[in-house]
């Protein structure tokens, strides 16, 4: 696909490697502003393994940890220390190596059960005004976090309010919980789309050549995929040449 027939927000790096280089080195930067101007960075990570290489990067760097605030964009409803959890692979590449304190890192709780750690999940949600930074990655069918084609509103979804909130005002629901997902585990807690439009940048990293079809479907074709759905307050792409072709 040509790269100059993009959308100007889209940008490709040669490789992964460069393209982790380049978004560890913003996410730093954004903390760094965000301190600066609001004393905190709210930080949502994505799930999955694309963003694996930065969060390693940033177990090297150097940031005013104790501002740092870590939430997650979705979790699989699984054991807490089962390997495929989303919070295990924040751990083993960056938080085991970091001095973020504990009661700022935000997992969602889904050894708990689902409903409970989407109840929890919904309530420190709405507790926060705005985030700072967002990334997602993609699935080959062109999901987002546990936000699968053709899930929203179907049966397989529940939405989750803060009960607190919820009583008092029409709100939507910031979470979800993914009854049947397509990816394993099936049941899954996710952020929504109205959930992650809170951010004031959203970053989404996509990088392989598995990922070719879905992102020509993105580009293309006119149902739109839940990836092209969700966007933040300003939206990034960040591709490797790879997934481009
Ligand atoms: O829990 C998950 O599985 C996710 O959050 C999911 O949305 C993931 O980000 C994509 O499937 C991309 O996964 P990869 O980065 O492994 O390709």
């Amino acid at each position: 696909m040509a790269v100059d027939n993009l959308p100007d927000d889209w940008h490709v790096f040669d490789n992964a490697e460069q393209l982790a280089h380049r978004v560890t080195l913003e996410i730093l930067a954004e903390a760094k502003k965000a301190i600066e101007e609001r004393g905190a960075f709210h930080f949502i990570t994505a799930g999955g393994t694309t963003p694996n290489r930065c969060y390693e990067m940033l177990s090297k760097a150097k940031a005013d940890w104790s501002k740092w605030h870590i939430y997650m964009g979705d979790e699989r409803v699984l054991h807490f220390n089962d390997s495929e959890r989303n919070s295990q692979a924040l751990l083993k590449h960056w938080l085991n190596n970091n001095d973020i304190p504990a009661k700022n890192i935000h997992f969602i709780n889904t050894e708990a059960g689902a409903e409970k750690s989407a109840k929890q999940y919904a309530c420190l949600f709405d507790s926060v005004a705005e985030f700072d930074l967002c990334l997602l990655g993609m699935g080959e069918d062109g999901h987002t976090a546990s936000l699968f084609p053709g899930h929203n509103e179907s049966e397989y979804i529940q939405t989750i309010c803060c009960e607190e909130v919820c009583e008092n005002a029409f709100v939507s629901a910031p979470i979800i919980i993914e009854n049947n997902s397509p990816k394993a585990p099936s049941q899954r807690v996710s952020l929504n789309y109205v959930a992650f439009s809170k951010s004031r940048l959203l970053i989404k990293l996509v990088t392989g050549a598995n990922k070719q079809e879905a992102v020509s479907k993105w580009l293309h074709d006119n149902k739109p995929l839940p990836i092209s759905l969700i966007n933040g307050k300003k939206t990034k792409v960040y591709l490797d040449q790879a997934a481009i072709g």
